[in-house]
């Protein structure tokens, strides 16, 4: 299947997994994957460019936007608002751009209730440990937030099994093959899940 007809992929995992980074080196590699840009009421990180890596806005506009029905999913998530606006997700399948999703767990879960089609991926670390050493090693957060990342990270883990496919973040690189190897080949995805180490 030509990449032009991929179907939509959902990257989901728990906070400071690396799907961020993950992301990152496969837009690198494969220029020609659509990473849609959430909205999200968080404070930006340094470094973080409006339009770029989300687009910031306040409560208000949030909230208007789910009113308008212009968000695809959104969901709360440690404190604040994060959703995926509708638009252009619609416009890129429509144009056969293979099209990349990086939500939470509720967001996944919509997704997969209102375009059942989607592809549903979840990263994992490779131990808990190593997910506590990342979260904290990026050093964006303070500590309790971290706390509230990893709550809700250990609720994420037990929903590994609602995704198609699990790709455990050893290796950025392997990663990255395997992740556009899925999305080269959906139809080589079975229902139930997939671990993939
Ligand atoms: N395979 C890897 N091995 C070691 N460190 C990694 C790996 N992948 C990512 N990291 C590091 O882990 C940290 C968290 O990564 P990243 O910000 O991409 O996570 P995330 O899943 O996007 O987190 P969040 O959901 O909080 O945005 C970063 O410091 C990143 O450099
Ligand atoms: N449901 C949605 N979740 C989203 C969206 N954009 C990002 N996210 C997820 O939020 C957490 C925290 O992100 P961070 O940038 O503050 O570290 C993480 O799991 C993201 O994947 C979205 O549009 N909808």
């Amino acid at each position: 299947m030509p990449l032009s007809e991929r179907r939509l992929t959902v990257l989901s995992g728990p906070s400071g997994v690396g799907k961020s980074t993950v992301v990152a080196e496969l837009r690198r590699a494969h220029p020609e994957v659509w990473l849609s840009v959430s909205v999200t009421t968080r404070r930006p990180r340094p470094g973080e460019v409006h339009g770029v890596h989300y687009f910031f806005v306040d409560g208000a506009e949030f909230d208007r936007l789910v009113e308008a029905g212009e968000l695809l999913e959104w969901a709360e998530f440690a404190g604040n608002s994060y959703g995926t606006p509708r638009e252009p997700v619609l416009k890129k399948l429509a144009e056969g751009v293979p099209t990349l999703l990086e939500i939470d767990l509720e967001g996944a879960r919509q997704v997969r209730r209102s375009m059942p089609e989607a592809l549903l991926i979840f990263l994992a670390p490779p131990s808990w440990e190593e997910l506590e050493k990342r979260l904290r090693g990026r050093g964006t957060e303070p500590e309790e937030v971290i706390a509230r990342r990893l709550e809700a990270g250990r609720i994420e883990m037990a929903a590994e099994d609602e995704f198609d496919v699990t790709l455990v973040n050893t290796n950025v690189q392997d990663v990255c093959h395997r992740l556009i190897a899925l999305m080269t080949d959906p139809q080589g995805v079975t229902t139930t899940t997939n671990r993939e180490v």
